[in-house]
């Protein structure tokens, strides 16, 4: 989508993708990441979610990339955080302790920015790209994370019944993006709930996304 879509989604409030506390699936299937504390962790498209101050509390470094700048100020006031601000590149950087997270758009965030990366959460965030952008984001992720282990949070319903986002993200479809890379497993498979329910009926999975080449 736009960057003007998204945007104006936040001005205008319109962000029934944004959850009062922390989502239950990475809650259930976190310790498959098989993360440690002062491990890192990258949440693209983080917006301004309570799961940046869950994997805090877990005691890893988070790293968040997202657009809109109120959102991530929010993020760095409800954790009682004054953050350092910096211009890295088109991104703005802020930073304050474990967390830290990159205003602008994610496309332009560089390996460097971020490196070494442990482990990806991707929640609302393949799902929020197009159909044209998809297969670029899916890419650029790698590249950043040097190919890190993933928790992946998509949908599967039939397209027609609304327009994206969030976009039906199949397997067969995710198949093509991660499986030359990714060793990939189902660890829950449930009846899209909530608000989305309203809007379509298919199915909310969790997919963990394993390098190939891992142990
Ligand atoms: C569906 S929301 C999900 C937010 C968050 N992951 C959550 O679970 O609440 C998608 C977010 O991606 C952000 N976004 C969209 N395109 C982006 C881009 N190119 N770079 C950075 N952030 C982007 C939007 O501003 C929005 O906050």
């Amino acid at each position: 989508m736009e960057h003007a879509f998204w945007q104006e989604r936040w001005r205008e409030n319109r962000i029934a993708f944004h959850e009062a506390e922390p989502n239950p699936l990475l809650t259930e299937n976190y310790d498959r990441l098989k993360l440690s504390a002062g491990d890192k962790v990258f949440v693209p498209l983080c917006g301004k979610s309570f799961d940046l101050d869950w994997l805090l509390a877990k005691g890893l470094t988070v790293i968040g990339a997202e657009l809109n700048e109120g959102a991530v100020q929010e993020v760095f006031e409800r954790l009682q955080l004054a953050p350092e601000v910096t211009q890295i590149g088109a991104l703005k950087r802020y930073s304050a302790e474990e967390l830290t997270v990159f205003v602008g758009d994610f496309f332009q965030l560089q390996a460097d920015d971020i490196r070494p990366v442990d482990a990806v959460y991707d929640r609302a965030a393949l799902v929020a790209m197009p159909d044209s952008m998809r297969a670029d984001y899916a890419q650029h992720l790698m590249a950043i994370t040097d190919k890190a282990r993933q928790l992946l949070v998509a949908f599967d319903y039939d397209q027609s019944q609304m327009s994206g986002p969030p976009f039906s993200v199949p397997s067969k479809t995710i198949a093509t993006y991660y499986d030359e890379t990714f060793t990939r497993e189902l660890m829950s498979d449930t009846a899209i709930s909530g608000a989305l329910a309203e809007r379509c009926s298919g199915q909310e999975q969790v997919w963990l996304l394993t390098p190939q080449s891992a142990p």
